[in-house]
Protein backbone atom coordinates (compact mmCIF):
# COMPACT_ATOMS: atom_id res chain seq x y z
CA UNK A 1 0.00 0.00 0.00
CA UNK A 2 2.37 2.34 0.28
CA UNK A 3 4.28 1.83 -2.30
CA UNK A 4 1.22 2.83 -4.19
CA UNK A 5 1.50 6.21 -3.13
CA UNK A 6 2.99 8.81 -5.65
CA UNK A 7 4.24 11.93 -3.94
CA UNK A 8 3.81 14.80 -5.61
CA UNK A 9 0.35 17.64 -6.19
CA UNK A 10 -2.48 14.79 -5.92
CA UNK A 11 -0.76 12.75 -2.39
CA UNK A 12 -1.70 16.09 -0.80
CA UNK A 13 -5.00 14.60 0.05
CA UNK A 14 -5.65 14.23 4.03
CA UNK A 15 -7.06 10.54 4.14
CA UNK A 16 -3.79 10.02 1.55
CA UNK A 17 -1.39 11.21 4.12
CA UNK A 18 -2.81 9.79 7.21
CA UNK A 19 -2.54 6.41 5.25
CA UNK A 20 0.74 7.19 4.48
CA UNK A 21 2.13 8.34 7.85
CA UNK A 22 0.06 5.26 9.66
CA UNK A 23 1.99 2.81 7.13
CA UNK A 24 5.49 4.89 7.51
CA UNK A 25 5.12 5.16 11.81
CA UNK A 26 4.16 1.07 11.79
CA UNK A 27 7.32 0.65 9.96
CA UNK A 28 9.55 2.43 11.52
CA UNK A 29 9.12 0.88 14.92
CA UNK A 30 9.62 -2.69 13.60
CA UNK A 31 12.80 -1.30 12.19
CA UNK A 32 13.59 0.51 15.21
CA UNK A 33 12.83 -2.68 17.20
CA UNK A 34 14.87 -4.60 14.92
CA UNK A 35 18.22 -2.50 15.76
CA UNK A 36 17.61 -2.64 18.97
CA UNK A 37 17.65 -5.93 19.72
CA UNK A 38 20.95 -6.28 18.42
CA UNK A 39 22.19 -4.00 20.18
CA UNK A 40 20.59 -4.96 23.83
CA UNK A 41 18.50 -1.92 23.95
CA UNK A 42 14.75 -2.53 25.66
CA UNK A 43 12.66 -2.78 21.86
CA UNK A 44 9.50 -1.45 24.47
CA UNK A 45 11.76 1.73 24.47
CA UNK A 46 10.49 2.76 20.95
CA UNK A 47 6.53 1.82 21.92
CA UNK A 48 6.84 4.31 25.38
CA UNK A 49 8.46 7.07 24.03
CA UNK A 50 7.34 7.42 20.14
CA UNK A 51 3.80 8.18 20.00
CA UNK A 52 2.47 9.28 16.69
CA UNK A 53 2.14 12.42 17.79
CA UNK A 54 5.98 13.07 18.23
CA UNK A 55 6.86 11.68 14.55
CA UNK A 56 6.25 14.08 11.66
CA UNK A 57 5.89 14.40 7.78
CA UNK A 58 7.38 16.26 5.70
CA UNK A 59 6.34 16.85 2.04
CA UNK A 60 8.89 18.40 -0.24
CA UNK A 61 8.58 20.07 -3.39
CA UNK A 62 11.80 21.48 -5.68
CA UNK A 63 10.46 23.42 -8.54
CA UNK A 64 12.91 23.12 -11.33
CA UNK A 65 15.38 25.62 -11.47
CA UNK A 66 17.42 27.50 -13.88
CA UNK A 67 20.46 27.85 -11.54
CA UNK A 68 19.98 24.43 -10.36
CA UNK A 69 23.42 24.04 -10.36
CA UNK A 70 24.29 26.60 -8.34
CA UNK A 71 21.78 26.28 -5.26
CA UNK A 72 20.67 23.37 -3.72
CA UNK A 73 17.18 21.63 -2.96
CA UNK A 74 18.42 20.93 0.46
CA UNK A 75 21.79 22.24 2.33
CA UNK A 76 23.92 19.12 3.43
CA UNK A 77 22.73 17.89 7.07
CA UNK A 78 21.96 15.11 8.91
CA UNK A 79 18.22 14.10 10.23
CA UNK A 80 17.46 15.30 14.13
CA UNK A 81 15.58 11.95 13.96
CA UNK A 82 15.61 8.46 14.75
CA UNK A 83 15.05 6.78 11.64
CA UNK A 84 13.76 8.67 8.27
CA UNK A 85 11.71 7.42 5.69
CA UNK A 86 11.73 8.52 2.31
CA UNK A 87 9.33 8.00 -0.05
CA UNK A 88 10.35 9.58 -3.27
CA UNK A 89 9.35 10.25 -7.07
CA UNK A 90 11.36 9.17 -9.95
CA UNK A 91 13.29 12.83 -10.94
CA UNK A 92 16.43 11.85 -8.69
CA UNK A 93 18.47 14.88 -6.58
CA UNK A 94 19.31 12.77 -3.71
CA UNK A 95 23.04 12.50 -2.38
CA UNK A 96 24.45 11.10 0.56
CA UNK A 97 28.04 12.27 1.76
CA UNK A 98 30.38 8.47 1.74
CA UNK A 99 33.91 8.86 2.87
CA UNK A 100 33.99 12.26 1.77
CA UNK A 101 32.49 11.90 -1.68
CA UNK A 102 28.71 12.19 -2.72
CA UNK A 103 26.69 10.07 -4.39
CA UNK A 104 23.91 10.32 -5.84
CA UNK A 105 20.95 7.75 -5.08
CA UNK A 106 19.04 6.49 -8.01
CA UNK A 107 15.17 6.34 -8.03
CA UNK A 108 13.64 2.92 -7.35
CA UNK A 109 10.12 3.01 -7.82
CA UNK A 110 9.54 -0.21 -5.86
CA UNK A 111 12.31 0.88 -2.67
CA UNK A 112 11.74 3.04 -0.09
CA UNK A 113 14.84 5.11 1.38
CA UNK A 114 15.33 4.59 5.09
CA UNK A 115 18.40 6.35 6.80
CA UNK A 116 19.38 6.44 10.23
CA UNK A 117 19.12 9.76 12.44
CA UNK A 118 21.10 11.56 14.95
CA UNK A 119 19.32 9.90 18.05
CA UNK A 120 20.00 6.04 17.04
CA UNK A 121 23.72 6.90 16.21
CA UNK A 122 23.56 8.08 20.13
CA UNK A 123 22.05 4.66 21.10
CA UNK A 124 24.69 3.14 18.43
CA UNK A 125 27.73 4.65 19.02
CA UNK A 126 29.21 2.55 21.58
CA UNK A 127 29.41 -0.86 19.61
CA UNK A 128 30.24 0.95 16.82
CA UNK A 129 33.29 2.41 18.40
CA UNK A 130 35.24 -1.05 19.78
CA UNK A 131 35.23 -1.51 16.53
CA UNK A 132 35.81 2.07 14.08
CA UNK A 133 35.19 5.13 16.03
CA UNK A 134 34.95 7.36 12.66
CA UNK A 135 31.82 4.90 11.31
CA UNK A 136 30.36 5.36 15.15
CA UNK A 137 29.83 9.07 14.36
CA UNK A 138 29.27 9.30 10.57
CA UNK A 139 26.26 6.48 11.13
CA UNK A 140 23.57 9.71 10.48
CA UNK A 141 24.41 9.89 7.39
CA UNK A 142 24.90 14.04 6.11
CA UNK A 143 22.72 14.04 2.71
CA UNK A 144 21.87 16.66 0.89
CA UNK A 145 19.41 17.58 -2.27
CA UNK A 146 20.28 18.62 -5.83
CA UNK A 147 17.90 21.25 -7.25
CA UNK A 148 16.26 19.83 -10.30
CA UNK A 149 16.68 21.92 -13.34
CA UNK A 150 13.94 20.93 -15.33
CA UNK A 151 11.50 18.80 -14.19
CA UNK A 152 9.46 19.47 -10.54
CA UNK A 153 10.67 16.85 -8.11
CA UNK A 154 8.27 16.16 -5.19
CA UNK A 155 9.33 13.28 -2.09
CA UNK A 156 7.66 12.26 1.50
CA UNK A 157 9.77 12.18 4.13
CA UNK A 158 8.88 10.56 7.18
CA UNK A 159 10.77 11.56 10.39
CA UNK A 160 10.63 9.01 13.16
CA UNK A 161 10.78 11.21 16.92
CA UNK A 162 10.79 10.55 20.42
CA UNK A 163 8.78 12.71 22.73
CA UNK A 164 10.12 15.60 23.81
CA UNK A 165 10.43 14.43 27.22
CA UNK A 166 12.19 10.94 26.11
CA UNK A 167 15.73 10.81 27.06
CA UNK A 168 18.47 9.58 25.08
CA UNK A 169 21.20 7.90 25.82
CA UNK A 170 24.56 5.69 24.58
CA UNK A 171 23.89 2.07 25.13
CA UNK A 172 27.02 0.79 26.60
CA UNK A 173 29.81 1.79 28.52
CA UNK A 174 31.87 4.02 28.10
CA UNK A 175 29.38 6.61 26.40
CA UNK A 176 30.50 8.88 24.00
CA UNK A 177 27.99 11.03 23.88
CA UNK A 178 26.20 12.50 27.54
CA UNK A 179 22.63 11.61 27.83
CA UNK A 180 19.77 14.32 27.24
CA UNK A 181 16.15 14.09 26.17
CA UNK A 182 15.09 15.28 22.61
CA UNK A 183 13.52 18.42 23.92
CA UNK A 184 17.30 19.64 25.07
CA UNK A 185 18.90 18.17 21.65
CA UNK A 186 16.30 20.13 19.15
CA UNK A 187 16.84 23.65 21.39
CA UNK A 188 20.41 22.90 21.10
CA UNK A 189 19.87 23.02 17.23
CA UNK A 190 18.07 26.15 17.32
CA UNK A 191 20.05 28.00 19.61
CA UNK A 192 22.99 27.05 17.03
CA UNK A 193 20.94 27.47 14.07
CA UNK A 194 19.90 31.20 15.31
CA UNK A 195 23.63 31.72 16.66
CA UNK A 196 25.92 30.41 13.43
CA UNK A 197 23.16 29.44 10.62
CA UNK A 198 24.44 25.74 11.10
CA UNK A 199 22.45 23.12 13.73
CA UNK A 200 26.40 21.86 15.09
CA UNK A 201 24.20 19.11 15.95
CA UNK A 202 25.82 15.57 18.06
CA UNK A 203 29.01 17.28 18.24
CA UNK A 204 27.48 19.33 21.03
CA UNK A 205 26.93 16.24 23.32
CA UNK A 206 30.18 14.70 22.69
CA UNK A 207 31.92 13.66 25.81
O1 LIG B 1 13.75 15.13 -0.54
C1 LIG B 1 14.74 14.40 -0.34
O2 LIG B 1 15.23 13.66 -1.20
C2 LIG B 1 15.40 14.41 1.01
C3 LIG B 1 14.68 15.27 2.01
C4 LIG B 1 15.42 15.42 3.28
O3 LIG B 1 16.58 15.10 3.42
C5 LIG B 1 14.72 16.01 4.44
O4 LIG B 1 13.56 16.44 4.29
O5 LIG B 1 15.33 16.04 5.54
FE1 LIG C 1 17.14 14.94 5.48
Amino acid sequence: MLLQIHPGPNFCRRSTIEAFARTAATLAQSIAEILALHLGVKTRFFAENCAASSSYLRMNRYPPCPLSSLVYGIVPHTDSDFLTILHQDQIGGLQFKKNGSWLSLRPNPDALIISIGDLFQVIFNQMELQSDARLAYNLSIEHRVAAPREVERFTVAYFYCPSDDAVVQSCGKPAMYRKFSFREYRQQIQKDVEATGDKVGLSRFLI
